[in-house]
């Protein structure tokens, strides 16, 4: 009984770890996740600092199991929500086992990015891999150039990249090949969630991020960090036929100032009906289940300054 595999004793350790990607807004943090992961785990938008909450993708490989941690965008904090953001970056940072630096490729390294590598020294030991995102938009002579600023930024700010990996998550171009680098770099263990499971993030939370998105497609800039989403409650609807079930959500989409409303609700109340369509079918397809969605739009004064408030927003 028992016999050991007699090639058991060759095969490669089982890994298991954490990873976050951490970058200037925008360096396509969310999207890589989810190309790693294959599905729809983190929010996307091209509007930067649009990620809240830790998103978790859980990338399941029969060697490996590698859990992404999604963290907002870093930067110059300005209200106590942006103390609390870096805070969580900061956390998040000291506790993975290898960091992820997103630079797109179509832009230089600049400023943001010196500023992230100065911080990031810090973190001794964790290894940091430099991923050169968005390749597709870059041609041969510019990547050349990015990969040397990057080998350079690297030296400057004392960082001893563990590798340096091209990607397009847009193309699928080398994201299975960042896999096969992180893996390495995860300590040996037994996989950390069941398999078939791609985020533990709470599903109200991964809800009312699809309503955010969907809330900010297409408003004016200065919007994005005026918006938070709380899913109240999801109940199912009572009296439905087995075979025709309908799940009823109810989320309030809290703004900073009345003069906000007009924006968010649109003329004639159109654009928030748009947005609650869209959410809706979003929401659908996670949950895999009809759903009735009932959003309404509250003005929560000031919600970034006020510790009582961001707690009750689930900061
Ligand atoms: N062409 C191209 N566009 C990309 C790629 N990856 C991301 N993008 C786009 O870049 C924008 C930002 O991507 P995100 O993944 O939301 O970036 P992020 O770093 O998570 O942004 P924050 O949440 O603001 O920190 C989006 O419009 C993406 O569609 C890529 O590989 N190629």
């Amino acid at each position: 009984m028992n016999s050991p595999d007699a090639t058991a004793g060759s095969a490669a350790p089982h890994r298991s770890g954490f990873a976050c990607f951490v970058g200037r807004p925008n360096a396509g943090k969310s999207t890589l996740t989810n190309a790693l992961v294959g599905t729809k785990v983190a929010i996307t938008s091209n509007r930067p600092q649009t990620t809240r909450h830790s998103v978790r993708g859980i990338v399941h490989r029969p060697d490996a199991q590698l859990v992404l941690v999604d963290t907002p965008g870093l930067h110059k904090p300005r209200t106590l929500l942006g103390q609390r953001l870096n805070d969580v970056v900061r956390t998040t940072w000291a506790e993975v086992d290898v960091i992820g630096f997103c630079l797109p490729a179509d832009q230089k390294v600049g400023p943001g990015d010196r500023f992230i590598a100065k911080e990031l020294a810090q973190v001794k030991r964790t290894p940091k891999v430099a991923v050169v995102t968005k390749t597709d938009l870059a041609d041969r002579e510019r990547m050349t150039e990015q990969l040397i600023a990057v080998d350079q930024l690297g030296r400057e700010a004392g960082i001893e990249w563990a590798e340096i990996v091209p990607v397009s998550a847009v193309a699928g171009e080398q994201v299975g090949l960042l896999a096969d680098l992180l893996v390495p770099l995860l300590p040996e263990g037994p996989p950390l969630y069941p398999e078939g499971d791609l985020t533990d993030e709470p599903e109200q939370v991964m809800i009312a991020e699809l309503i955010r998105e969907a809330a900010l497609e297409g408003v004016r800039d200065e919007l994005p960090h005026s918006i938070a989403v709380v899913v109240e409650e999801m109940l199912p609807r009572e009296d439905r036929p087995a075979d025709r079930p309908l799940l009823d959500v109810h989320a309030n989409l809290f703004i900073e100032r009345p003069s906000q409303k007009g924006i968010v609700i649109g003329p004639k109340g159109q654009r928030l009906k748009d947005v609650g369509t869209k959410a809706r079918r979003q929401i659908e397809a996670l949950l895999g289940t009809p759903v009735f969605l009932d959003l309404h739009v509250k003005v929560a004064k000031d919600w970034q300054r006020d510790p009582k408030q961001l707690r009750r927003l689930g900061f």
